[in-house]
């Protein structure tokens, strides 16, 4: 039988927001209303601001992650934060290898694979993000790169449960830009592949997200393509009004 995969819509705040923007929060778990009760909703705000954001959305069907997690739980790592901090501050889930993490701080395969385990230490969801640059799509490399970083990012033991891949085209953040369907009914489907072959069963469950520009407008197209379990969204998801017109696409 097929694994049912249970969509997440998850939306990272990146480095913007203050406590005022904590509302938002609130109006996504009000205007949630139970449309979206087979749908998990995720929102990841700047570490400062984990804390507070759990305290907000605590009994709501809202989960609260994280951005970037330290591999150790605890040391000399100024500037830091571990997982077991943010988990300590009421998150649930951390986005570790984003392709800004892996470009401004030269983050490798191994670190990010060394952070998802960091992230199960602590008790927190990995969502690792993998995504090939602009060049690397047109020299026709998107499958290969996906490969390695599928291969050096993920480590042994990814259940269901542990883990989500996020499938982000460096080239379509924050650009407007977006795959065809088809380019991402490609990759998804390399994704899947890649982990029922390592995975078994446990990577038929793994739900693969795609990102990279999201929108209300493009979110139904982009939902319905096959192995695409949700959503990681970026810029979009600073607004509670658009982060539910795109959860909406899975009503
Ligand atoms: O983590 C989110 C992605 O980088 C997508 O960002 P974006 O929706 O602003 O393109």
């Amino acid at each position: 039988m097929a694994a049912v995969r249970r969509p997440l819509v998850a939306g990272n705040w990146k480095m913007n927001g203050l406590r005022a923007s904590l509302g938002e929060i609130g109006l996504i778990a009000q205007g949630q209303g139970g449309l979206w009760r087979n749908t998990d909703l995720l929102i990841c705000p700047p570490a400062p601001l984990v804390f507070t954001a759990a305290a907000v959305a605590i009994g709501t069907k809202v989960a609260i992650g994280a951005q970037d997690c330290h591999a150790e739980a605890s040391g000399a790592f100024t500037g830091d934060v571990s997982a077991e901090m943010l988990a300590d501050a009421g998150a649930t889930a951390v986005i570790v290898g984003h392709s800004e993490r892996r470009t401004y701080h030269k983050e490798s395969d191994a670190e990010v694979r060394a952070k998802a385990q960091a992230a199960w230490r602590a008790g927190l969801l990995a969502i690792v993000c993998i995504g090939e640059t602009k060049d690397e799509r047109l020299a026709g490399k998107t499958l290969e790169v996906l490969g390695v970083q599928l291969a050096g990012s993920l480590p042994d033991g990814c259940t269901a449960a542990s883990l989500v891949v996020a499938y982000e085209p460096v080239w379509a953040i924050g650009t407007g830009l977006t795959p065809t369907p088809a380019d991402v009914a490609e990759a998804h489907g390399f994704i899947r592949d890649r982990l029922v072959e390592r995975f078994g069963a446990e990577g038929e469950g793994v739900r693969v997200l795609y990102g990279g520009s999201v929108k209300p407008s493009n979110a139904a197209e982009l939902m319905a393509v096959a192995n695409v379990d949700g959503a990681l969204v970026g810029g979009a998801s600073l607004k509670a009004s658009d982060f539910l017109a795109i959860a909406a696409a899975y009503k």
